[in-house]
C-alpha cells in the first residue's frame, strides 16, 4: 500500500519551485540525519529548471551528501542538447557543490548499445545501493518525475509494446530503442524501482496536462504509466500548477 498521496497546486510556477525547494531540503535533511546521505533520481523535461530555480540558492543543504542518478536518460553524448544530464548540469549542478563523483551519468562509450548502457548503469546503482539495503531494488530517498501529455513518466510509455519495459521484474535499469518521442534510444528505471522509493514527487505544470492528470489521479487509469507509480512503502506527492490541476475532482474551484 502506498503510505500516502498528496496533491499540492500553486498559482504560479515560481511558488511551486519555492515549495519544491522546501520539500527537497527537508527530505535531504532527514535522509542525511538518518543515513548520512541523500539519494535522489532526476528526470528531464521541465523538471530540472523548475527544481533548480529556488533550490540552487539554498545554503542549508548538505550538497556533499547528495548522490544523484537519472531516472531515465537519452542515449546521446553528455554534451548533447538532448542529454538529461546536460540539462541538469546547466540548471543545477553548475550552481551547487554536489561532488562530481556523486553524479552518476550514463557511460558515453556505451551509448551505441542500449542493453550494455543499461547494464552498466545498473552496476553503478548496485555499487551505491547494494551494501546499504537488502531490498531487491534500490530504495531512493527521493525520485523526481515529470509526466508527458501522453501519461508517460521516465521513459515508460503508454503502449502495449512497451509493457515489458514498464513491468521489467528483475533489472534495476532497462532500455527502449524505439521511444515514440525522440531521441528513440533511452535507458530508464522500470516501475519496480520507482515503487520502492521512500518518496516520489511528480512535478507537472501547464494546461496541456490537465486532462491526463484527471485520468491519472482521479480515474486511476492504468493505461497511463504515471498512474502505476505507487510506492509500496513510500510517499507520493504531486507538485502541480493551477493550470495543470484545473480538472482534478478534489481541486476544482
Ligand atoms: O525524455 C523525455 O522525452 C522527456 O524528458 C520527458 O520524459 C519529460 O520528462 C516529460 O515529457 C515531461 O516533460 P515536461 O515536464 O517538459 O512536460
Amino acid at each position: 500500500m502506498v503510505k500516502s498521496t498528496e496533491i499540492r497546486s500553486y498559482p504560479v510556477i515560481q511558488e511551486l519551485s519555492k515549495a519544491l525547494a522546501d520539500y527537497v531540503a527537508e527530505l535531504s535533511r532527514e535522509a542525511v540525519s538518518v543515513r548520512n546521505r541523500f539519494t535522489v533520481g532526476l528526470s528531464g523535461g521541465s523538471l530540472p529548471r523548475i527544481l533548480a530555480a529556488e533550490l540552487k540558492n539554498r545554503q542549508d543543504i548538505d550538497w556533499d551528501k547528495w548522490i544523484v542518478f537519472f531516472c531515465d536518460e537519452r542515449l546521446v553524448s553528455l554534451a548533447s542538447e538532448d542529454s538529461n544530464y546536460k540539462l541538469a548540469k546547466e540548471e543545477l549542478f553548475d550552481h551547487v557543490p554536489i561532488p562530481e563523483a556523486n553524479i552518476y551519468t550514463v557511460d558515453e562509450s556505451l551509448i551505441a548499445n542500449a542493453e550494455e548502457a543499461a547494464n552498466d548503469y545498473q552496476d553503478k546503482l548496485i555499487s551505491v545501493f547494494a551494501a546499504m539495503n537488502t531490498a531487491k531494488f534500490p530504495v531512493f530517498d527521493l525520485l523526481l518525475l515529470g509526466m508527458g501529455p501522453d501519461g508517460h513518466t521516465c521513459s515508460l510509455f503508454p503502449d502495449e509494446k512497451y509493457a515489458e519495459v514498464l513491468n521489467e521484474p528483475v533489472a534495476w535499469v532497462t532500455f527502449v530503442e524505439d521511444s515514440p518521442k525522440p531521441p528513440p534510444r533511452r535507458i530508464t528505471f522500470p516501475l519496480t524501482v520507482l515503487n520502492h522509493a521512500h518518496n516520489v514527487a511528480f512535478v507537472v505544470t501547464g494546461e496541456g496536462k490537465k486532462n491526463v492528470l484527471h485520468k491519472v489521479i482521479d480515474l486511476h487509469d492504468t493505461t497511463y504509466p504515471a498512474a502505476l507509480v505507487k510506492p509500496v512503502n513510500g510517499k507520493l506527492i504531486w507538485f502541480l500548477d493551477d493550470a495543470a490541476s484545473a480538472s482534478l475532482d478534489g481541486l476544482k474551484k
